[in-house]
């Protein structure tokens, strides 16, 4: 859903980019010191039940995947490795807020609720997943009520408020999540089913029985 604001966006980084590009940083090292910054927010702060000081560390450097991208435009460094990497350094991400999470309400004495963190970081795995494994076999996957953005900003929000001492937003929005996560995941089969079904598309999915790419997968 957020990522229909992506263009928006894009006029307001633009300038950012621009001035980060002058310090001579590369995107890749902004990909890399956000990744790094956000595991060690979410590994160190939350197993310590720090969620507010854990999220507000973790919402400073998880905006640096907003401004690699920037960056790459507008230095022309965007790259193929970039991209991947990019992908790739979002599920090491991902899976630390989570596991973080989980780590700090067990050890909180919140079992039940550790376990629908733990739901959460896996069914957020699932829903990347299927989106870069059905891009690798040429079909689309650009759908989700519960993208990366809308599930980072659920879980953030919720965090924050619950450091702050928030009753019961935590467990709304993790129970939500678990549940958001798992449409999502229904929602990005049925679309690659509607483009892979028998007959959907005259030759589709020839190569997708291969396990071959029907296309390259479209990077800007
Ligand atoms: C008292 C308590 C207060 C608590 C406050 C907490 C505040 C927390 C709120 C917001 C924090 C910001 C979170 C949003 C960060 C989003 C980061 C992000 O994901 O950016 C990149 C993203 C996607 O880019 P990609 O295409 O590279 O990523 C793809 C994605 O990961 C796919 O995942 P999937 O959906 O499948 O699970 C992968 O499949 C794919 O591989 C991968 O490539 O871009 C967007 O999503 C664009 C929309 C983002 C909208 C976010 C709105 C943020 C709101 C405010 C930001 C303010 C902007 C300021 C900019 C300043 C810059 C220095
Ligand atoms: N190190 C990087 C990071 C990103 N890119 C390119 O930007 C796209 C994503 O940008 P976001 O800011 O929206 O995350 C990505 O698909 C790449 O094309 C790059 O080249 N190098
Ligand atoms: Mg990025
Ligand atoms: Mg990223």
């Amino acid at each position: 859903m957020l990522n229909k604001i992506r263009p928006a966006l894009g006029r307001v980084l633009t300038p950012v980019g621009q001035a980060v590009a002058r310090t001579g940083v590369s995107p890749n090292a902004i990909t890399v010191i956000g990744t790094v910054g956000v595991a060690a927010g979410a590994l160190v702060l939350f197993p310590r039940g720090e969620f507010f000081w854990g999220t507000m560390v973790i919402t400073a450097f998880v905006l640096f995947d907003m401004l690699d991208g920037a960056v790459a435009r507008v230095t022309g460094k965007i790259s193929a490795f970039g991209a991947f990497l990019d992908s790739t350094m979002d599920r090491v991400a991902d899976a630390a807020i989570f596991a973080g999470l989980m780590i700090g309400l067990y050890r909180g004495d919140q079992e039940t609720l550790a376990g629908v963190a733990l739901y959460c970081l896996v069914s957020g795995v699932v829903v990347s997943y299927a989106k870069a494994r059905a891009e690798g076999l040429g079909y689309t996957c650009n759908v989700g009520i519960a993208e990366r953005a809308e599930r980072l900003i659920v879980v953030l929000v919720a965090a924050g408020f619950d450091g702050l001492g928030v009753p019961y937003i935590l467990a709304v929005a993790l129970w939500g999540l678990a549940v958001l996560s798992t449409v999502t995941v229904g929602q990005r089969f049925a679309t690659v089913y509607a483009q892979a079904r028998p007959g959907a598309e005259a030759g589709a999915g020839n190569g997708a029985q291969n396990g071959a790419a029907k296309t390259p997968e479209p990077r800007p």
